[in-house]
């Protein structure tokens, strides 16, 4: 195994209210890297992927979960995972499916990368988390913005009619975000205005990513 192989890889989380942006941007940076650092050099991993599988309860109940509290998320495998990641060892994602509200029986293999970047809502609640993230990014995108981006995505990407969405909106995501989310913006390094197409945001993370895989600084 050679140094390269060895050193401790740079997590990158990217955080910030439900439809802020946090999967264009991260997903962007990824795709426009790829190219150049290859698949050993950076990776991408959605806390959503952690949400607690639901198979044992019926949709009723499904329906009814909050998922916008940090015990919707299996927060221990994530950290477990991320561990491994660090210890040069391989994990199998597990997938979640927003319209059964539960895991699906696929998981994703992901390889150690130099550099590994991770986006979702309550990553920086959980003290042990926090502490292995080395960049801290918050999207700060105004919250009624935030709305209408769901609206439009939920509607046509996760199966949602407008009722469950503004009645979940009122219930939880909004209260949910003012507890979780917002105070959890003092953690971050970086605070990102205009969603996930702040060019300049994009470059200069691109431009600190690529510092890190050369430099190894
Ligand atoms: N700056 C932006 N301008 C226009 N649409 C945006 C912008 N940022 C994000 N979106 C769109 O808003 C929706 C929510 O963004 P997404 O990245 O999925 O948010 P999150 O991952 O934070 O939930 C997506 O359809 C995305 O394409
Ligand atoms: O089964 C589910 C799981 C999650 N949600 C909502 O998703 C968002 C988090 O995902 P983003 O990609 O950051 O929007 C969260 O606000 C949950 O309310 C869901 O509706 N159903």
């Amino acid at each position: 195994m050679n140094a390269d192989q060895l050193a401790k890889p740079t997590i990158i989380a990217v955080v910030g209210a439900s439809a802020s942006g946090k999967t264009l941007f991260a997903q962007t940076i990824y795709d426009e890297l790829l190219p150049e650092l290859g698949e050993q050099g950076i990776s991408i991993i959605k806390e959503d992927s952690y949400y607690r599988a639901q198979d044992d309860l019926p949709m009723e109940e499904r329906i009814r979960t909050n998922y916008d509290h940090p015990n919707a998320f299996e927060h221990e495998l994530l950290h477990q995972h991320l561990s491994d990641l660090t210890a040069g060892k391989a994990i199998e994602c597990p997938t979640y499916c927003y319209k059964t509200h539960t895991r699906t029986a696929e998981t994703v293999t992901i390889n150690p990368t130099k550099i590994i970047l991770i986006e979702g809502i309550m990553l920086l609640t959980n003290e042990q988390l926090r502490s292995s993230f080395d960049i801290k990014v918050y999207m700060d995108t105004p919250l009624d913005i935030c709305l209408i981006r769901r609206i439009k995505r939920d509607t046509q990407e996760r199966g949602r009619s407008i009722d469950s969405i503004t009645n979940q909106y009122l219930e939880t995501v909004r209260p949910m975000y003012y507890q979780f989310i917002e105070p959890a913006k003092a953690h971050a390094d970086i605070v990102i205005t205009r969603g996930g197409k702040n060019r300049m945001a994009i470059e200069v993370l691109k431009a600190k990513i690529r510092q890190l895989t050369y430099n190894n600084n």
